[in-house]
């Protein structure tokens, strides 16, 4: 269980104008200014959840998982992770917790993966029996075999992020913070990493707390997000309803057979008056319409048009989550 209680973080940033003069001017008057990366966060996140934490650059989503794994020691309010302090109780703490950032590498450079695994196991006193144990599923499942003896400066990123997950699983942590773990990835990776998360969760009830740019991590993985803005939490709730309030509109992808259907009070084609002219005189043709689902069900839609001509397919489609975010971005003006 995490429990973020009126989190407040501020940091002291050095100020100076351009220039060699002021360069000099700022040895003897530095000055600083304040930035209060966050302002009274609370959040409650149970055992087994996957939570999406989301929010444009420079929010507050680094600085929260920092204090969450007791890198850093927030101004005010309270944290307890697994009933504990992380970072008053930084030892045992870290015990329970896996950390991922997409940006930083927790491998040792020029060593062979395998030798980066040892001193892990050696630093979180890894019990050999379970380290054997973690250690062949994981190669496993992360299809690790060929890279745990090649270097980490020799792999590739897609090859890289397996091994740090890997890293970050070794010591079997309830809780896993992974900070953009997919950035960079190729399509196929991707999925691979986003299956492997998955499927931890669900084998071994893993709590994960995922921050990502990528809407496609968040839609994969997690059903309810919290939205970070301006160092403030502006919404906690439901993927799916969030994602309802936003797609009022439906698009829906007719194809047909016969005579152009006409649109009903609520529905909208997509296309150009002179596709529709030119797929009349076919005979056949696919339009896109959008559906205002306030004035009118999709089903209703659906059975208007196939009271008019021959559908021959059809496909509905909502809102991207990308567009649900800008809009979430907007509404709450950060
Ligand atoms: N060590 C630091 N020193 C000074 N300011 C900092 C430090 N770390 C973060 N900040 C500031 O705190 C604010 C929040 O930063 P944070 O890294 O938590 O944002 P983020 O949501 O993770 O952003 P991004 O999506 O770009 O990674 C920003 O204004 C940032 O400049």
């Amino acid at each position: 269980m995490i429990e973020v209680t009126r989190v407040t973080k501020t940091f002291k940033v050095a100020r100076r104008s351009a220039g060699l003069k002021e360069a000099l001017k700022s040895f003897v008057h530095r000055q600083y200014q304040e930035v209060r990366a966050l302002n009274d966060i609370s959040f409650t996140i149970g055992d087994g959840e996957m939570v999406g934490y989301i929010g444009p650059n420079g929010a507050g989503k680094s600085s929260t998982i920092k204090i969450l794994s007791g890198i850093l020691t927030p101004d005010g309010g309270n944290c307890l992770v697994n009933g504990k302090v992380p970072w008053k109780e930084r030892v045992e703490h870290v015990k329970d917790i896996g950390v991922v950032f997409g940006q930083r590498s927790q491998l040792w450079w020029d060593v062979p993966i395998l030798d980066s695994y040892e001193l892990i196991r050696d630093i979180y006193r890894v019990k050999e029996a379970e380290y054997r144990k973690n250690l062949s599923e994981l190669t496993e499942l992360l299809d690790l075999g060929e890279i745990l003896r090649t270097p980490a400066r020799q792999l590739s990123l897609g090859q890289r992020m397996r091994c740090e997950i890997g890293a970050s699983l070794l010591h079997s942590p309830k809780i896993l913070f992974l900070d953009e773990p997919t950035i960079g990835l190729d399509a196929v990776s991707k999925i691979a990493v986003r299956n492997f998360i998955l499927e931890r969760n669900r084998q071994h009830g893993t709590t994960v707390i995922l921050t990502t740019h990528d809407m496609q991590d968040i839609e994969a993985l997690t059903k309810r997000i919290l939205l970070i803005g301006k160092g403030k939490i502006l919404l906690d709730g439901n993927l799916e309803e969030v994602k309802g309030t936003f797609s009022k509109v439906k698009q829906l992808t007719v194809q047909y057979s016969g005579a152009v259907p006409k649109m009903a009070e609520g529905m909208r084609l997509s296309v150009k008056e002179q596709e529709v002219r030119e797929q009349s005189l076919s005979g056949q043709g696919i339009l896109t319409i959008q559906v205002d689902t306030d004035v009118l069900k999709v089903s209703e839609a659906i059975s208007y048009l196939s009271s008019q001509t021959e559908i021959t397919d059809i496909s509905v489609a909502g809102a991207s989550l990308d567009d649900v975010v800008v809009g979430l971005y907007k509404q709450y003006e950060i």
